[in-house]
């Protein structure tokens, strides 16, 4: 029986299942087809998937397993204003860029092993990330949070003012680079950082590593969000939609970069769109 995504937003939902990355994983097991500006989603029999058990390796192999764990484990626990800041970004058209819910929850967890305080955010968006992190922090805790475009984040501002946690945010309406150059120009707050969740432009992954480097306490966390792009890293060039390429090739060449960066301890996790986990070593 086929699933009918619906009308809303048929555009931005064509323009997702059209990437490269998702159709691979999809097509195996789903029928997709277009009636008008209707979507249809089936799943096919088990006797209908092609190629063996084992063709599409990896932890997660459908959609609906993504689903699973995020209705068994993320949902339920999911503190309601991050689920409001997810119905207003769930209706733009670039709904997508929203940090993952799972993610979420791994960012959360890692701020309260580290008893984090003075933190940092490069990528704003709606601001899921954002909020979860000033839920989580504790209420003296600080995060600079840096974002070229503003009307984005004041979507999600009046769900950041209910929750009551606006004092512990210092909004930054800049590309990120100045602020940060402009950060290390004080000593004092080289090495005051607890915490950086890096969710800007992929291309420029490089140099805020080099200048977080500097910026992070010894024992800090970096965090790189969508280091696995939408899983065409692993897939040929001339596969990949021309608009992914470039953001693919240099997070090719960045992952390699960290794992061989023996100043800190990684974990490349598949959660969401892939995250890489930093911790300054010295
Ligand atoms: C993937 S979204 C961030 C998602 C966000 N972390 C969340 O939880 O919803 C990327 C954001 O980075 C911002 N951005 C892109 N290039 C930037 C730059 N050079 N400096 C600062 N922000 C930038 C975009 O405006 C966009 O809001």
């Amino acid at each position: 029986m086929a699933t009918v995504i619906g009308a809303h937003n048929f555009a931005a939902l064509k323009a997702v299942y059209e990437r490269p990355s998702l159709r691979w994983i999809l097509q195996p097991r789903m029928q997709l087809t277009f009636s008008g500006r209707r979507m249809n989603l089936q799943s096919k029999s088990s006797d209908e998937v092609e190629g063996s058990p084992w063709d599409n390796k990896g932890l997660l192999q459908s959609q609906e397993l993504y689903r699973y764990v995020l209705e068994t484990s993320v949902y339920p626990r999911e503190p309601e204003p991050l689920k409001e800041i997810r119905a207003i970004t769930a209706n733009l058209p670039d709904f997508y860029m929203g940090t993952t819910p799972d993610s979420g929850q791994l960012i959360a967890m890692l701020l309260n092993l580290l008893n984090a305080k003075n933190t940092i955010e490069l990528g704003v968006f709606t601001g899921y990330s954002l909020l979860l992190t000033a839920l989580t922090i504790p209420d003296d805790g600080k995060i600079l949070a840096i974002d070229s475009n503003l009307e984005s984040y004041e979507l999600g501002l009046p769900v950041i003012r209910k929750a009551g946690v606006e004092h512990k945010i210092n909004f930054k309406h800049s590309p990120a680079l100045p602020v940060l150059d402009k950060l290390l120009e004080d000593d004092k707050n080289r090495g005051s950082f607890d915490f950086a969740f890096v969710d800007a432009d992929k291309t420029n992954y490089g140099n805020y590593h080099e200048r977080l480097m500097k910026l992070m306490k010894i024992g800090g966390l970096i965090v790189y969000d969508n280091t696995l792009w939408y899983g065409t890293l692993a897939m040929p060039e001339e596969s990949v939609h021309k608009l992914m390429r470039s953001e693919r090739s240099y997070l090719l060449e960045f992952n390699k970069f960290l794992a061989a960066d023996t100043r800190i301890q990684i974990s490349q996790v598949s959660l969401g769109d892939g995250m890489t986990i930093c911790r300054r070593l010295f």
